[in-house]
């Protein structure tokens, strides 16, 4: 299958701190991926080196075969909308979306003009005087205008409020529908990315901990109950994620090679928040997508 986004190995460093090290990971062509970590994780500092706004101090980051710091044909095919959604505020919506009709080869102005009446958003008011999550509503109709064959949007729904949000990601999806677009967002709310996200990538403490199809993941993951577990090996086990143990009983959430037959424990399926909660507590010990050998 095609990779949109491939990294081996990236890293940057900001003096001796590492913000990303070792990031080895594909986004295969008509994903929508949630990119999941705590605060300082490393999020945006992915999101900026696939857009070419950094430059890696280690391995390479390729956004359709290329490498986006040194060439900036392919910004054409890219949509990126930042975490604190810059735009010229002086500017009115009516204008920016003038604006990106000159600069981008697959404008969609109907579609921008569309959805900021559908918000109820003047477009004559300049984007400065508009409310921070009305201003992420104008930021983000601008990227869906542009059409890209990749969307990167960092923390997109952060500041809108509940009803925005959801309409936001029909709307998000309706577009990805229509125009096959491969989307990468992060966000730290796990209920909107389980609705949406197909594909997940979870950092923490700047090294990837998990990366796949959710299906893939959720399919190869089980929550055991049974009695309390030492070291001993469970048939169909292939490692312990997160353990928590009373006196008495375990509770583990586990990467499977097989069915657990085992009587003693009780098998449970997983939700995708179970999985990225467990890795995210598990944040002490990294490993590469290959090391686990779940299918990109
Ligand atoms: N310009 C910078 N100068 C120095 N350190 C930086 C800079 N930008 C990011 N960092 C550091 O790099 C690490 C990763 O930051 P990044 O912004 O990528 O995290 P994030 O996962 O997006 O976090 P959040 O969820 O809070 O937005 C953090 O430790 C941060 O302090």
């Amino acid at each position: 299958m095609e990779n949109v986004l491939e990294t081996d190995q990236l890293g940057k460093r900001y003096g001796k701190a590492w913000a990303l090290r070792d990031c080895s990971l594909r986004l295969p062509v008509g994903r929508v991926a949630a990119l999941v970590g705590p605060n300082g994780a490393g999020k945006s500092t992915l999101l900026h080196l696939a857009v070419g706004l950094l430059r890696p101090d280690a391995g390479a980051v390729r956004v359709f075969g290329e490498s986006p710091y040194n060439n900036t044909a392919i910004l054409s095919e890219i949509g990126f909308v930042a975490q604190d959604t810059p735009l010229y505020r002086d500017f009115t919506a009516a204008e920016l979306i003038t604006m990106g009709s000159k600069l981008n080869r697959r404008w969609d102005t109907a579609l921008a003009r569309n959805r900021l009446a559908q918000l109820g958003l003047s477009p004559d008011q300049p984007v400065g005087k508009l409310s921070g999550g009305q201003r992420a509503q104008v930021a983000l109709a601008l990227a869906l205008a542009k059409r890209p064959k990749l969307l990167l949007l960092d923390e997109p729904v952060a500041s809108l409020d509940p009803l925005a949000r959801r309409e936001f990601l029909q709307a998000l999806m309706g577009s990805v529908a229509e125009t096959g677009t491969t989307v990468l967002l992060s966000s730290h709310l796990l209920a909107d990315l389980e609705r949406v996200c197909d594909y997940v990538i979870v950092l923490h403490s700047a090294q990837v901990q998990l990366v796949g199809a959710v299906d893939d993941l959720v399919d190869s993951h089980r929550q055991l109950i049974g009695p309390r577990h030492g070291d001993a090996p469970i048939a169909g086990v292939a490692a312990v994620v997160r353990a928590s143990h009373t006196d008495r009983q375990s509770t583990l959430l586990v990467r499977t090679n097989g069915p657990v037959t085992d009587p003693a424990w009780t098998v449970r399926e997983v939700t995708l928040e179970d999985l990225i909660l467990a890795y995210l507590a598990d944040g002490a010990a990294p490993a590469s997508h290959a090391a686990w050998g779940v299918p990109a």
